[in-house]
């Protein structure tokens, strides 16, 4: 597991307003964590299941369903699906995550389509947030709310995505809603990119 450092090999497109970023302390991308075979079964299993459509982006919600107005989890929600729990059991068996997450967000991105900058909803969820990425690849932009600090990030098919610290709890996350991404020789168009997102609920005190 590699802690992103350095310079990006692309050309980030945050323009003028780019600090000269190092790294985002916290933040983990591993490579081919799903093998190319491995992620068009798991697309096929996500699309068997049903979509979402409360927001712009289709989502499916796992465990508890997020509340995006209120940021809070609320109780009832399908389980997790056998393919979520063994990514989950997989997350804890590489020592990524100390629990299994009992919360599963999959987010489906069509060209045009992002998230915007946040933190995950801190009351809501443990220290780490795990995602998968599948489909086409995208720029996750990272920003420092106080220092300014941006970093673009490339999330290649197949990888995971590790948020601890201050990349979970300080830093925003963001996918810009475009149609193409800024890549060392040009635009990058982007397809469908599928992200399947792990979290462990903090279950308030009775
Ligand atoms: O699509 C992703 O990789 C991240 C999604 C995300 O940030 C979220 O669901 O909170
Ligand atoms: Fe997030």
């Amino acid at each position: 597991m590699s802690e992103i450092s350095g310079q990006l090999p692309f050309d980030s497109d945050f323009g003028s307003h780019t600090a000269p970023s190092t790294s985002v302390p916290g933040l983990h991308y591993i490579a081919d964590w799903i093998s190319p075979d491995v992620t068009d079964a798991l697309l096929a299993d996500i699309d068997a299941e049903p979509w979402s459509t409360e927001l712009k982006r289709r989502v499916q919600h796992y465990g508890h369903r997020y509340d995006y107005g209120r940021r809070s989890v609320a109780a009832a929600s399908p389980p997790l699906p056998v393919w979520a729990r063994q990514a989950a059991a997989r997350l804890v068996g590489e020592g990524l995550m100390d629990r299994e997450a009992d919360q599963v967000i999959v987010n489906e991105y069509q060209p045009g389509q992002g998230i915007s900058a946040h933190v995950d909803c801190v009351p809501c969820f443990g220290p780490v947030v795990a995602a998968i990425s599948l489909g086409s690849s995208c720029l996750m932009d990272f920003t420092h709310p106080e220092d300014g600090l941006k970093l673009a990030v490339r999330l290649a098919p197949g990888s995971l995505l590790v948020m601890t610290g201050p990349a979970r709890f300080t830093w925003r996350h963001a996918i810009a809603a475009r149609k193409s991404d800024p890549g060392a020789t040009g635009r990058v168009p982007r397809g469908r990119r599928v992200s399947m997102t792990f979290r462990t609920i903090i279950h308030p005190k009775r």
